[in-house]
């Protein structure tokens, strides 16, 4: 049985992973940390999350309940999400960390605590979109230094604050490694006014915020008389948090270090099997 927290427990993810958990019979919630001045501590997680009663209050701070459990998941903001690394690192936790929007200040803390805190970081958990990394830097390989231009359009719900998303930049490194390239210089983030033809190298990022969308993203590889689209939709975010849990069992058995959801649903060792790679 892996006992799991969650911080950020009131937020959209903060609820389906509640209730993610509460579907999996190898998993128990027993933990759940809201902001320190939320008016619902106190308050059942299980309740909130329209899970009927758990059983488990809503607290104000993960050192409460330390003690409680084996895995943290946390799909927060980048700042909570490094204080949380460092609570886990006193206290011999692990995580699973979805949280997206890190700089790259913040990326390299995080990366600070690879020798000491076993955790999954991966800014997308379905299986879908973490497959479509294997078909897009095989399509990359065939294609980037052919004729085809690389555009990546994402769009999701108007609460989202960070831009490009987390998925989008993974598709872009995913595509810009085998050819050599790198988002630092040849990512384009902006296209406004005079800007003068594409040139070949660049990889450009699209971002739309509306209403509700879940999360799309579509990776384009657009040559002159044709076009490839790898496209993935999330429609429900349960897909997001049966990807975090299932990252939690599988950290139980790991040593510290930075993993990733490849890592958790074994498509590294297929990406190696490939005779392209
Ligand atoms: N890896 C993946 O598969 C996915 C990743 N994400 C990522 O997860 C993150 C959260 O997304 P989402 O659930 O939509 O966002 P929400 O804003 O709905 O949830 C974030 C939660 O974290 C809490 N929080 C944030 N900062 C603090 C803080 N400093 N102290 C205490 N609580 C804090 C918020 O509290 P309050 O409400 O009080 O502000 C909120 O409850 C984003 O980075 C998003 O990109 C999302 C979906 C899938
Ligand atoms: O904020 C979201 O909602 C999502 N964020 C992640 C990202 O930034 O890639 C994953 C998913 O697309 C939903």
């Amino acid at each position: 049985m892996t006992r799991i927290a969650i911080m950020g427990a009131a937020g959209r993810m903060g609820k389906m992973l509640i209730e993610a958990v509460n579907g999996d019979d190898s998993a128990r919630l027993t933990g759940a940390v809201v902001r320190p001045d939320s008016s619902l501590k106190g308050a059942d997680a299980g309740e909130l999350a329209g899970q009927g009663r758990l059983g488990i209050m809503l607290c104000g701070s993960l050192e409460e309940i330390v003690d409680d459990f084996d895995v943290l998941i946390d799909f927060t903001s980048p700042a909570l999400t490094l204080e949380n690394l460092a609570i886990c690192a006193r206290h011999g936790k692990r995580l699973v960390i979805g949280t997206t929007g890190f700089n790259d200040e913040q990326l390299s803390a995080l990366e600070g605590y690879a020798s000491s805190v076993p955790f999954v970081f991966a800014a997308n958990m379905s299986t879908g979109v973490n497959l479509s990394l294997n078909l897009l830097a095989t399509a990359a390989r065939a294609l980037g230094d052919a004729g085809f231009d690389i555009e990546i359009i994402e769009a999701h719900h108007r609460h989202k604050v960070d831009a490009p998303s987390g998925t989008a930049l993974m598709m872009g490194r995913a595509v810009a490694e085998p050819l050599g390239r790198d988002l630092k210089t040849d990512g384009v983030y902006q296209r406004v006014g005079q800007i003068g033809p594409r040139s070949a190298r660049e990889i450009g990022f699209s971002t739309v915020r509306g209403g509700d969308i879940v999360g799309e993203h579509t990776v384009l590889f657009a040559a002159e008389g044709e076009r490839i689209e790898i496209t993935h939709k999330a429609s429900s975010r349960l897909t997001f948090g049966r990807g975090a849990v299932r990252a939690a069992h599988w950290l139980m058995d790991q040593k510290a270090g930075h993993y990733d959801m490849q890592d958790v649903l074994g498509l590294k060792q297929a990406l190696s099997d490939d005779p392209q790679a």
